[in-house]
């Protein structure tokens, strides 16, 4: 493991904003961290970076705690964005790597195949302030990876990008992984997160609500959804226990029900009343267990 999250809390006031979550990612892995607005994911990455201490447990990347020596070593988007609007970025960049230890020439050089890969080459020479909301993003990201950092932390990379700079982007953290960089990310974004990671946390209030690989995590989940098609109306299917939602189509519905066993129950009801064209359950989305899980009801 590269990096070891355990047992760690952290304390503001009277309040925990991470209440004892332990996690560990592989070399080379995509991890996602997840959870509502709050949930401690920023204050845990904090924590990895060596930026604020647990109040207690332990952070360790391949086995040491962090130094500030191997700082080096890390690149992190922050949330809040933090460019100096006055200066191109040119100087900006050349300003961050010099701080990270980069010969200006190498960056240069580097800068300009990050520009070319974002398709915005024209941009080295423009002031910060000239940019927009979402290229000063992309600009910050080059400043986070520009140094080909080992560990890799993002806080909320796509927010406030159209979806053409969001799959650009996406590309690029692929391709920095496919080249042996170990990534922790966290969003909002449901659907980046499932093309993304391959293993999560969720968090709420500080704890895991959900841990483990994607994969199994839908699989094992009970909530289900059903697909069905039919020639009558599924409205009498409304007052079922174990229904958390259905949504009636002009040729059937879909239903999100608990488990398995609901629609067992569903599929005889259906199949008594007439044909049916069609029934199919789906695992449900990252987007269902999301709000399931990290959602304001507290059904823990
Ligand atoms: N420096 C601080 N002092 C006091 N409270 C803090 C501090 N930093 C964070 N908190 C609190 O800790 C909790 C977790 O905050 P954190 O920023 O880690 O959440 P988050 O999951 O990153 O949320 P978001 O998705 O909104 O960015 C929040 O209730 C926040 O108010």
């Amino acid at each position: 493991m590269t990096l070891v999250i355990e047992n760690v809390k952290k304390r503001f006031g009277d309040q925990m904003a991470v209440d004892g979550i332990s996690v560990q990612v592989e070399k080379g892995d995509m991890f996602g961290m997840l959870g509502s607005n709050g949930a401690g994911k920023t204050t845990t990455f904090r924590m990895i970076l060596g930026l604020i201490d647990p109040t207690e447990g332990l952070v360790t990347w391949e086995g040491k705690p962090l130094s500030y020596k191997r700082t080096n070593l890390i690149g992190y988007l922050p949330e809040e964005r933090g460019l100096y609007p006055k200066l191109s970025v040119k100087e900006q960049i050349i300003y961050l790597m010099r701080l990270k230890g980069m010969k200006k020439a190498d960056i240069i050089k580097d800068l300009r195949d990050w520009l070319e890969r974002f398709q915005v080459p024209e941009y080295e020479n423009k002031k910060i302030e000239e940019l927009s909301k979402g290229n000063q993003q992309k600009i910050q990201f080059i400043a986070a990876v520009l140094h080909k950092p080992e560990l890799l932390i993002l806080d909320e990379p796509f927010s406030g990008l159209d979806p053409v700079n969001s799959d650009m982007l996406k590309n690029a953290v692929l391709r920095l992984q496919e080249e042996g960089t170990t990534i922790v990310f966290s969003s909002h974004q449901m659907a980046n997160v499932e093309k993304l990671c391959e293993d999560l946390i969720m968090l709420k209030k500080g704890k895991a609500v959900l841990q483990g690989n994607l994969r199994n995590i839908k699989r094992s989940y009970n909530m289900k959804r059903i697909h069905i098609r039919a020639d009558y109306e599924l409205d009498f299917l409304k007052n079922l226990d174990g229904i958390l939602d259905l949504e009636v189509t002009k040729d059937g519905g879909i239903i999100k029900v608990e488990n398995e066993q609901v629609a067992e129950t569903i599929f005889k009801r259906v199949a008594d009343k007439g044909f049916v064209r069609k029934f199919e359950i789906e695992e449900p989305s990252l987007h269902d267990i999301f709000i399931d899980k990290a959602g304001e009801n507290d059904n823990e």
